[in-house]
């Protein structure tokens, strides 16, 4: 196992809970051959995200998977950044939806807290691949756009169907998950992913 790229046929943890996110994870590494196992697969716990950045809640997570399994680890921290509320949700994006997952809840939230015509909000995603030496290499991905109200389309996952990519009128959950894809901010960490660390 080499530290830093991956080989053909090589096993990959995908260090995340969040089932929305592992079926884009599974469409975005679908052309390459390593085999993926999950962390619900494996029966890992899921660390508590005490970092104050996305980095280093990726970092956490990727290495708490990478050391507890002995195989290279993929942790995505990601999260909605609204202008209006000074950037946040951000790395808070799941606590705000709280225990139960109450997207709705959260969404109303961000609605009510933006109170103005200062709609930009932007998602990023840093994806961390950990080494079970604990070796890491992480990777940013943006996607700007603004806030729709009412939240709108039943596809995608957490906060899509308030989120507009910028040039685009359908929002993220109005998408096909493959138009997503294309130009999301987990895209874009992924293209960045592969280059580096894909054979
Ligand atoms: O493409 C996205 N479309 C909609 N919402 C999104 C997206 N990407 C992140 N988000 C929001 C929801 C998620 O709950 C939170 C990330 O929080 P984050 O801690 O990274 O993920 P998580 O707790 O859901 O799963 P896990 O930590 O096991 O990977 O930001
Ligand atoms: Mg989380």
């Amino acid at each position: 196992m080499t530290h830093g790229k991956l080989e053909a046929g090589s096993k990959l943890v995908l260090a995340s809970h969040n089932a929305g996110k592992l079926a884009e994870f599974s469409t975005l590494l679908a052309d390459f051959g390593v085999t993926v196992l999950s962390a619900g697969d494996l029966n890992l716990p899921e660390p508590e995200e005490t970092a104050t950045t996305f980095a280093g809640n990726a970092a956490l997570k990727a290495l708490a998977a990478a050391k507890a399994t002995g195989l290279p680890a993929l942790a995505d921290d990601s999260g909605l950044c609204v202008s209006a509320l000074g950037g946040a949700p951000g790395i808070y994006s799941a606590r705000w939806a709280g225990p139960n997952k109450d997207f709705p809840a959260a969404m109303a939230r961000i609605e009510e807290g933006i109170g103005s015509d200062e709609r930009d909000a932007w998602f990023i995603c840093v994806l961390c691949l950990a080494w079970p030496d604990g070796t890491t290499r992480s990777f940013e991905g943006r996607v700007d756009g603004s806030i729709t109200w009412p939240p709108r389309g039943e596809k995608g996952h957490g906060y899509d169907p308030i989120f507009t990519p910028t040039g685009e009128s359908r929002t993220f959950a109005e998408m096909e998950e493959a138009e997503k894809n294309a130009i999301s901010h987990r895209a874009h960490a992924f293209k960045a992913f592969k280059q580096a660390c894909l054979d």
